[in-house]
């Protein structure tokens, strides 16, 4: 049996804050591996990148997720009692919960909603001389998932619903101040939220069946009893800060356009090509470095020993973008998904494995649905255009956006 290489140091907190994407793969490859030992908030940790052990991290009989996500995570970017934490038989229960949101027919009703929202904002995009994107983007899905959703939003509520809804995933990972305000935007989301849970429940909001605050709100966990009206929040919460945050994916195929123009024809002439298009975006823009479980018990891994208790971090953007798997990955090339199945262990910007068994994102249908109708609307619908600005990805920040947000000037209809 080998041990598992170290990286140098006696914890590396510091080295990952600082390059979130490209601390885990550069010293994998530094120490000729693809997997080493260290210390992360000064607890055992073993970090891995590629295909292979992706495969190794989605054993869910030998890793699991209770108690892996740091408490700063838990308490602002995803609350606490939520489908992350589980394991086992309750984790594909609730995992069924939201499994049926997912159906093409709901999925298509999702990108209906936006592509209206698109034509409603449009004319006054036309009217302004410029548009932030990215402003624009979070406030158009935070209305589109809420009416998606079955949660009533009145239009004075919709600034601070999208500044709380956005400050769960843009701020959860900062430190300081920022980090606060995540804390305080999820104390108040979630009071809402459970209010209204509550309000179903007793009758007084009658969503429709098929909309998550109604599935939410009646589910029953395995042991028959309804979710707490917390829990129940956290879960709702858990579908529309996440879809929210497609924003961020919207914007990076923006960029993707605007860096490789030769790419908007072919969206134009070819729709067939969105798909690709989109998928090269999900797959070498950085949006979760990683994710995180803790080894369940002893067990043996091609030779290396995992000890109870220790963490396991999985290098997503690392796997997306290893030369083990793509050929030229730091290059935008979306051809490469053409005539390639990808297995679900070596393309994983949320998540590998299975959907249904694994902790898998169940919203990849939504964020590949939204990008495909948002960069038609790009091509197809308007014309605009991209003046001066700092295009920039601000890699300090999680996820990494333009530093301008992508401003658009000088919005018109296609003739
Ligand atoms: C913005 C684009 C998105 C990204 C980058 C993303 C990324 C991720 C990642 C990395 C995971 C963890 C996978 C793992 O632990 O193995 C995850 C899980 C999850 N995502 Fe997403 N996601 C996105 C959109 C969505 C949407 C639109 C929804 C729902 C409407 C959603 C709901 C969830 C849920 C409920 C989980 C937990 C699943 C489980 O633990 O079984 N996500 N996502």
């Amino acid at each position: 049996m080998f041990g598992i290489p170290s990286a140098k140091g006696f914890d590396s907190t510091l080295a990952l804050l600082r390059n979130p994407y490209g601390f885990i793969s550069e010293t994998c490859r530094a120490l000729d591996t693809d997997l080493f030992e260290t210390r992360i908030l000064l607890q055992e940790t073993i970090c891995m990148t590629g295909a292979a052990t992706a495969e190794a991290f989605y054993r869910e009989d030998r890793l699991i997720r209770a108690g892996s996500m740091p408490g700063r995570i838990q308490k602002s970017l995803l609350g606490e009692g939520g489908v992350q934490g589980l394991d086992g038989a309750a984790h594909q229960h609730r995992k069924k919960m939201f499994m049926s949101l997912m159906g093409t027919e709901r999925i298509a009703a999702l990108e209906g909603t936006s592509l209206h929202m698109l034509d409603n904002y449009a004319p006054d995009w036309e009217a302004r001389n410029e548009v932030v994107l990215y402003d624009e983007v979070r406030e158009m899905l935070t209305r589109a998932a809420c009416a998606w959703a079955g949660v009533p939003l009145n239009e004075a509520e919709v600034a601070t619903r999208t500044a709380q809804l956005t400050a769960l995933f843009q701020d959860a990972g900062a430190l300081g101040p920022k980090h606060w305000r995540a804390r305080l935007a999820r104390h108040r989301l979630e009071k809402w939220a459970a209010r209204l849970i509550q309000q179903v429940r007793d009758g007084e909001l009658q969503p429709t069946q098929e909309s998550a605050l109604h599935i939410i709100a009646t589910w029953r966990d395995l042991d028959g009893e309804l979710l707490t009206p917390r829990v129940a929040a956290v879960e709702l919460l858990n579908v529309l800060r996440p879809t929210v945050a497609v924003s961020v994916f919207i914007v990076q195929a923006a960029h993707a356009l605007h860096r490789h123009p030769e790419w908007r024809q072919k969206l134009k002439d070819d729709e067939g090509q969105l798909e690709p298009f989109v998928q090269e975006v999900r797959r070498l823009y950085p949006f979760f470095p990683a994710v995180a479980a803790r080894v369940k018990s002893d067990f043996e891994w091609r030779g290396h020993r995992f000890p109870k208790g220790y963490r396991v971090l999985l290098d997503l953007y690392g796997t997306n973008t290893d030369a083990r798997s793509w050929d030229a990955p730091q290059e935008f090339r979306p051809e490469r998904f053409h005539d390639r199945e990808v297995t679900p262990y070596e393309f994983i910007p949320q998540g590998g494995g299975d959907h249904h068994r694994n902790h898998r994102c169940p919203g990849e249908w939504i964020a590949i649905s939204q990008m495909k109708a948002f960069c038609s609307f790009f091509v197809n619908a308007i014309d605009y255009e991209v003046p001066d600005q700092d295009l920039d990805l601000e890699t300090g920040e999680l996820p990494p956006m333009p530093k301008s947000r992508f401003i658009m000037r000088n919005v018109r209809p296609r003739q």
